[in-house]
């Protein structure tokens, strides 16, 4: 089916590091906050139950290997593992309080998503990031708090990012039809298992991110070039 043949999109559902955040707000930012801030976090709330539920699943993913230890490799490989992303979430949270931290996202991103959500789509997320941390990230933009225009938040939980079946539970959970459903990512692997669980799919290419355009996906440099694309309302880019 070409573009013009398909039915109105009702739903996009959105990555976040190099879809709608620049992948240098999470490396430089983000990332270095927690790996200097989780050494206390382990220190200080060890009998936090959340705490001690992510350290029991670090001891069962790597038995014998100290946590703060396992936490540092999945760091250094930038693991999407889910108890370093739910005690990254809570680090982070800390900085989000205190002002230290707050999201600048792509330009082209707020007007689009404010447009899309006012027009009756339905916006959710779909990141590696916890649940917890994607609230964060919304609710602390220097924009202002955007966490309304999401009507749903999913994170590893839904099982992983490269995996078609991860899309269809979302797909159930949010009681959408694969085909009302836009997916954004940067990745291709990620496009490619949207795509088996039949969403229609764009990558993200952010040149200063330096993301490969795939052949596979339609590609879009912004938001606003996804509307064009797929004859969605139209922002106007401040
Ligand atoms: C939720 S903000 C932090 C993002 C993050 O921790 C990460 O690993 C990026 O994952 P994504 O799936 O958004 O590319
Ligand atoms: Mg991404």
């Amino acid at each position: 089916m070409t573009q013009a043949t398909q039915p109105p999109l009702r739903a996009v559902l959105l990555d976040i590091e190099g879809t709608t955040i620049p992948v240098s707000f999470v490396h430089a930012t983000l990332f270095p906050y927690a790996r200097k801030a989780l050494p206390a976090l382990l220190r200080t709330h060890a009998d936090d139950p959340v705490v001690k539920a992510q350290i029991a699943e670090i001891a069962r993913l790597a038995p014998g290997v100290s946590p703060l230890r396992q936490l540092e490799a999945w760091m250094d490989a930038d693991a999407k593992v889910a108890p370093l992303k739910a005690l990254q979430g809570m680090v982070w949270a800390q900085g989000y309080a205190e002002g230290a931290l707050k999201a600048t996202l792509y330009p082209d991103v707020v007007p689009a998503l404010r447009c899309w959500a006012a027009a009756g789509l339905s916006l959710a997320v779909y990141s590696s990031g916890s649940v917890a941390a994607q609230k964060l990230i919304y609710g602390h933009t220097t924009e202002g708090n955007l966490s309304s225009v999401f009507v749903g938040f999913y994170d590893l939980q839904m099982g992983g990012k490269r995996d078609a079946e991860s899309y269809r539970r979302i797909l159930d959970a949010a009681r959408w039809q694969a085909g009302d459903v836009l997916f954004l990512s940067d990745v291709v692997a990620e496009l490619d298992a949207a795509a088996q669980a039949g969403l229609r799919t764009c990558q993200i290419v952010h040149a200063q991110d330096g993301t490969q355009p795939g052949t596979t996906h339609p590609v879009a440099g912004s938001l606003a070039e996804v509307a064009q694309r797929f004859g969605l309302p139209h922002p106007e880019v401040a």
